[in-house]
């Protein structure tokens, strides 16, 4: 019997996978600090609620969402931005906590992309049917920096396409501790989470979190 690379016996499966040039999955970065990191989370909702905003076209999107950091995403009626206040609580966003701000540095780095300094980690917090469509990460003014995305719950699909939105994308299984880092040639790939399977995970229950870190200035 041979044994290669690819299989599971002996725990020998590849803990990386390249999905193309300047993407990467990181299988199980985040999980030596998963309770840290949703210790850090319970101090941001608190000041900053997870709430459904509403899409320019007027949909209420699946996702719940809030930020920390110095730039939080929000979108309304008036269109998606980075905002420097909290527009729920009207305050800034919660300071992104140094377990934060370490782990997305260290995957960035792990992934070939030294010196990342994100200032927004958006917070997505998906239940029972929620989902993203197909989208680019484009309303960051720099696209030099990469995207540091960890998930945390319940599994999901990921997907992840090409530089048009048409392009047929791969679908990524993604489970709690999983980091994905795209950037570089990568940065403007379309890419969605199809929608949550209901399930019950120890740490969140119904829920799957992920975190998104951004350089938006
Ligand atoms: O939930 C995910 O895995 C992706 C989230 C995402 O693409 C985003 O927040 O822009
Ligand atoms: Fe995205």
């Amino acid at each position: 019997m041979t044994l290669d690379l690819f299989d599971s016996v002996g725990g020998t499966e590849p803990r990386e996978e390249d999905l193309g040039p300047g993407a990467r999955v990181l299988r199980g970065f985040a999980l030596p600090h998963d309770a840290a990191l949703l210790s850090a989370l319970q101090g941001i909702t608190d000041a900053s609620p997870f709430r459904h905003m509403e899409t320019p076209g007027g949909f209420r999107m699946s996702v719940a969402m809030t930020s920390c950091g110095a730039w939080g995403w929000v979108t309304d009626r008036t269109g998606y931005r980075y905002a420097e206040v909290d527009p729920v609580p009207e305050r800034p966003w919660p300071t992104m906590p140094m377990a934060f701000l370490q782990l997305a540095q260290s995957a960035a780095a792990r992934a070939g992309f030294a010196d990342f300094v994100p200032d927004s980690c958006l917070v997505n917090r998906y239940d029972t049917g929620a989902k993203m469509s197909l989208h680019q990460d484009k309303d960051e003014r720099d696209f030099s920096a990469p995207i540091v995305s960890v998930s945390l719950g319940l599994p999901a699909v990921f997907l992840f396409g090409g530089e048009g939105r048409a392009d047929k994308p791969l679908r990524v299984r993604l489970i709690h501790g999983d980091v994905v880092v795209w950037g570089g040639p990568a940065r403007l790939r379309y890419h969605g989470v199809m929608p949550l399977k209901p399930g019950h995970h120890p740490q969140l229950g119904a829920h799957r979190i992920n975190l998104t870190f951004r350089k938006a200035r």
